[in-house]
C-alpha cells in the first residue's frame, strides 16, 4: 500500500525567497533519492515573465478561463493576489498525495487559510525576508519587476508578513544555505512522526510484534 504524501505550504511576501528555497530542496533532494517530492503548479491569469514556461512555473489562463474552473469547483483553493487570479488544482494535488509524492504549495496566505480548513493535517511554513530593505534589494536584484510593480510588491509584503503567527513554522530567509537547511529539517520531522512511521514501516512493526 502506498503511503500518502505530505502537504506543505510555503508562503511569504513576494521576493522573500520561496521559489528559491523550494526549488533548493527538490534539487538536493532528488540527489539523495528519498521520498519523491513535488511543487505544485498553480493556475494565474497574471502573464508569464520572462523565461517562465506554461505548464512548468504556472498554467497561464484566461480570466474567462479561471472563473470557468471556479464555477466546476476546481480548485482546492484560489485567491486574488496583485489583481490576479491565482489557484491550485484539487484533482493534480489529490493525485500527487495518493501516488505518494510529498507536495509543496506556492501560495499566498488567503490560499493557506482555505487549505488549513480543508486538511488541518497541512504543515504550514512562513518565509520572512532579514529585513524589509533586504526584501526591496532582492526584488530589484531578481530584474522581473518594473518599480511601480517593486513598490506595489513592497506594499503588499506587508498584509502578507502580518499573518506569519498563523503558521506553523518561520524560516528567516538570511543565509540561504541556512534556510534549505532549515526547510529539510521541517520536512524531515514531518516524515519521522510516528503515524507516518508507522505506515512506512508497516511491515517491520508487523514482525516486530508476531511471535514467530
Ligand atoms: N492562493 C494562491 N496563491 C498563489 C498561488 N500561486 C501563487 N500564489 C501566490 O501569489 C503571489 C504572487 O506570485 P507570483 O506572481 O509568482 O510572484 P512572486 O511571488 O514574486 O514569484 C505569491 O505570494 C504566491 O505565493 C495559488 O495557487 N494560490
Ligand atoms: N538568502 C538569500 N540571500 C540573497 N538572495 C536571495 C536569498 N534567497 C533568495 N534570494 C534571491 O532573491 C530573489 C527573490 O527570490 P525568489 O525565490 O524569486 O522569491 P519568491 O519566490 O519568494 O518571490 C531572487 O533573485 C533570489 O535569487
Amino acid at each position: 500500500m502506498t503511503v500518502p504524501g505530505n502537504l506543505f505550504i510555503l508562503s511569504a511576501p513576494s521576493g522573500a525567497g520561496k521559489s528559491s528555497l523550494i526549488k533548493a530542496l527538490l534539487s538536493q533532494e532528488n540527489s539523495v533519492a528519498t521520498r519523491p517530492m513535488q511543487v505544485s503548479v498553480s493556475h494565474t491569469t497574471r502573464a508569464p515573465r520572462p523565461g517562465e514556461n506554461n505548464g512548468e512555473h504556472y498554467h497561464f489562463v484566461s480570466v474567462n478561463e479561471f472563473k470557468k474552473q471556479i464555477s466546476k469547483n476546481a480548485f482546492y483553493e484560489y485567491a486574488e493576489v496583485f489583481d490576479n487570479y491565482y489557484g491550485t488544482s484539487e484533482v493534480a494535488i489529490d493525485a500527487q498525495l495518493a501516488q505518494g509524492i510529498d507536495v509543496f504549495l506556492d501560495i499566498d496566505w488567503q490560499g493557506a487559510q482555505q487549505v488549513r480548513m480543508k486538511k488541518p493535517s497541512v504543515t504550514t511554513i512562513f518565509i520572512s525576508p532579514p529585513s524589509k530593505q533586504e526584501l526591496e534589494k532582492r526584488l530589484r536584484n531578481r530584474g522581473q519587476d518594473s518599480e511601480e510593480v517593486i513598490a506595489s510588491r513592497m506594499a503588499q509584503a506587508q498584509a502578507e508578513c502580518s499573518h506569519y503567527q498563523e503558521f506553523d513554522y518561520i524560516i528567516v530567509n538570511d543565509n540561504f544555505e541556512q534556510a534549505v537547511s532549515e526547510l529539510n529539517a521541517i520536512v524531515l520531522n514531518q516524515r519521522l512522526k510516528c503515524r507516518q512511521q508507522a505506515q512506512t514501516h508497516a511491515q517491520l512493526f508487523a514482525e516486530l510484534l508476531s511471535d514467530a
